[in-house]
């Protein structure tokens, strides 16, 4: 029987479990087998995007889990996100739709605003002009958010967050908009622990979910020449002494500290590894350690943006 994994509380009620799968980049073919591995491991959160090509993928091995009674439809937590080329808000609706028919699933349990800078709407995911800076869209972050709130009005989300915001633009939807996100997903990891965001998140109800939390090592990052955090020393060490990998404890590191955590892989022996993480405890010296270790190193930066009206990373947090 698989393992159960803890839950936490989003502020419409739902349970969200702690630990997810993440699925960008799971390449050509692997996607399918990823989801029916990480199923029968005990994942039950997924966390997905139209951006990553694979909706159909993981809504394959949803399905081929569920049609096996392994598990069922409303035991799993599934996240999908709204790309920056559908923020213009007629677009919001329809594009929930396509994702749900790619999925193919009648409702999303979370569906994100992938970022808050919208695009040109259109077939090219990153619309550039001739100098190569992304073209913005028209609607703002709000008018979006208006139309994510319809997504929940109609039944097709039960639940809408953001991912990529800073404090500003949270504050932009908490002062106008109707529906309080029930999550902000952004990068995290010992580099980037978040703290400052993360505790102004949580005075306002919502949860955050740490993406790339192992460094992300398939993606081509300025790394500052930092080591990359699976080779870090003083993460090694800590590993060492819990005698578990580098990778189990930059995902423990989010889960103690009460942060959603949705590493990615493809690797049936890393889907597994990933996920026993819940029979140990770290010091809270080690935790300072770990938390020590931020050098605002962030990899996502999303340089193509960095001229937009509504890039979040200018801000402090
Ligand atoms: N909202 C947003 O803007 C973003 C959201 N995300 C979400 O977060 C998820 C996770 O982030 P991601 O950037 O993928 O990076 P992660 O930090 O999760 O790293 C994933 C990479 O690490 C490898 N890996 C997995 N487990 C281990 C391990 N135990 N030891 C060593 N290597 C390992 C994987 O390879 P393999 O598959 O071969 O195991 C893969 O190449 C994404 O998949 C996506 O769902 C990510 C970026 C931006
Ligand atoms: O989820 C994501 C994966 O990485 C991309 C960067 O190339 C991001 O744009 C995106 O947010």
């Amino acid at each position: 029987m698989a393992a159960k994994v803890p839950s936490v509380k989003l502020n419409t009620g739902a349970s969200m479990p702690i630990l997810g799968l993440g699925t960008w980049l799971s390449k050509d073919g692997e996607g399918t087998q990823a989801i029916k591995d990480a199923i029968d491991v005990g994942y039950r959160h997924i966390d997905g995007a139209y951006f990553y090509l694979n909706e159909e993928e993981i809504g394959a091995g949803i399905k081929a889990k569920i049609d096996e009674g392994v598990v069922k439809r409303e035991e799993l937590f599934v996240v999908d996100k709204l790309w920056n080329t559908f923020h213009r808000r007629d677009l919001v609706v329809p594009m929930l739709k396509k994702t749900l028919a790619q999925l193919g699933l009648s409702y999303i349990d979370l569906y994100l605003m992938h970022w808050p800078t919208s695009y040109k709407e259109g077939d090219d995911f990153l619309p550039k002009d001739k100098d190569g800076k992304v073209i913005p869209g028209t609607d703002s972050i709000l008018d979006t958010w208006r139309a994510m709130e319809e997504c929940v009005r109609l039944g097709l989300a039960k639940a809408i967050g953001v991912s990529n915001f800073n404090r500003e633009q949270i504050e932009t939807l908490l002062t106008n908009g109707t529906t309080v996100p029930a999550c902000n997903q952004v990068e995290s990891h010992p580099y980037l622990t978040q703290t400052k965001l993360i505790e102004y998140c949580k005075s306002k109800g919502i949860v955050v979910v740490a993406y790339s939390p192992l460094g992300s090592p398939a993606g081509n990052w300025n790394t500052r020449n930092v080591a990359p955090l699976l080779e870090n020393e003083t993460i090694r060490k800590i590993a060492e002494k819990y005698k578990k990998s580098v990778g189990q404890i930059l995902i423990k590191f989010q889960v103690q500290r009460g942060i959603v955590c949705i590493p990615k892989s493809s690797n049936k022996d890393r889907i597994k590894s990933n996920f026993d993480i819940f029979d140990f405890e770290m010091s809270p010296e080690d935790m300072s350690t770990l938390t020590g270790l931020d050098c605002n190193l962030r990899y996502v930066e999303m340089g193509i943006d960095v001229d937009h009206p509504d890039y979040p990373f200018r801000a402090e947090f």
